[in-house]
């Protein structure tokens, strides 16, 4: 069963930063360290600034792990990469090391950079289960999460992992997390925001004949973990209420 969360964008922004400081807290409380999952794109970015600045005293950052859900094929420099975005708005402000910071190797072919990171993952866990303590997610007006586009080999893949996977509409390989690996995490917050999304949202939430071909989003179905859609009031308006 998922929570549904909405209210308008600056509210919602401070209960999404308030839940994941409690979600820190509990993993801290109970294992020392929080593994955290970013995402890209736009969404996340006032979230960002608020956890570096309002609740910069709140955790002990020194004890989290950093790392992407998805990245685009650019080099780390480039302006689309999102984990420059993460390091801009959230990371350099957190002075978050180095070895705390686990990102994708865009500087390798799409199909090793996404080995190698799985590698670095599965290294980080040293044996143990792949269950990140939150990962947030995005949600494109297509319905896609992470790199998780309709119609890409993607989309069927049972492997817990990191895939590279050639998106037809963007034309451009993108590296992603695959659904089996997300639904491992004990929390995932889906942050989605305007009127562009609504309709999207409706299919994905709302429908039940599934299609993840068409809804990517769909496929996000924690096996053990908490599920959370933290949606403004325009991404919400075609929802029943
Ligand atoms: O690489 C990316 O862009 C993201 O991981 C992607 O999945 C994003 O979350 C959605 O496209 C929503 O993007 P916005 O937040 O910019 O609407």
């Amino acid at each position: 069963m998922s929570l549904l969360i909405y209210k308008a964008k600056n509210e919602l922004i401070h209960d999404l930063a308030e839940y994941v400081i409690a979600t820190a807290k509990t993993a801290l409380e109970q294992q020392n360290c929080f593994n955290f999952v970013l995402t890209g794109g736009n969404s996340p970015k006032d979230l960002y600034h608020l956890l570096a600045t309002t609740y910069r005293e709140t955790i002990d950052w020194t004890k989290v792990y950093f790392f992407i859900g998805d990245e685009r094929n650019v080099p780390p420099g480039h302006e689309s990469y999102n984990g420059l975005m993460a390091r801009k708005t959230l990371l350099d402000p957190l002075n978050i090391p180095a070895e705390h910071i686990f990102f994708v190797d865009t500087t390798l072919e799409p199909e090793q950079a996404a080995a190698d990171y799985y590698k670095a993952i599965a290294d980080h866990f040293n044996g143990s289960d792949l269950s990140f303590d939150l990962i947030l997610l995005g949600m494109g007006d297509d319905a896609h999460t992470a790199s998780l586009f309709p119609g890409t080999t993607a989309l069927k893949s049972k492997e817990v992992g990191v895939e590279a996977v050639y998106v037809e509409k963007l034309s451009t390989y993108r590296i992603t997390f695959t659904a089996p690996l997300i639904n491992k995490a004990k929390n995932i917050a889906f942050l989605v925001f305007g009127e562009a999304k609504a309709e999207a949202l409706k299919h994905v939430i709302e429908d039940t004949d599934k299609n993840p071909e068409l809804y990517p989003s769909q496929l996000i179905t924690p096996i053990d973990g908490k599920l959370t859609w933290f949606l403004d009031d325009e991404a919400a308006s075609l929802l029943d209420s």
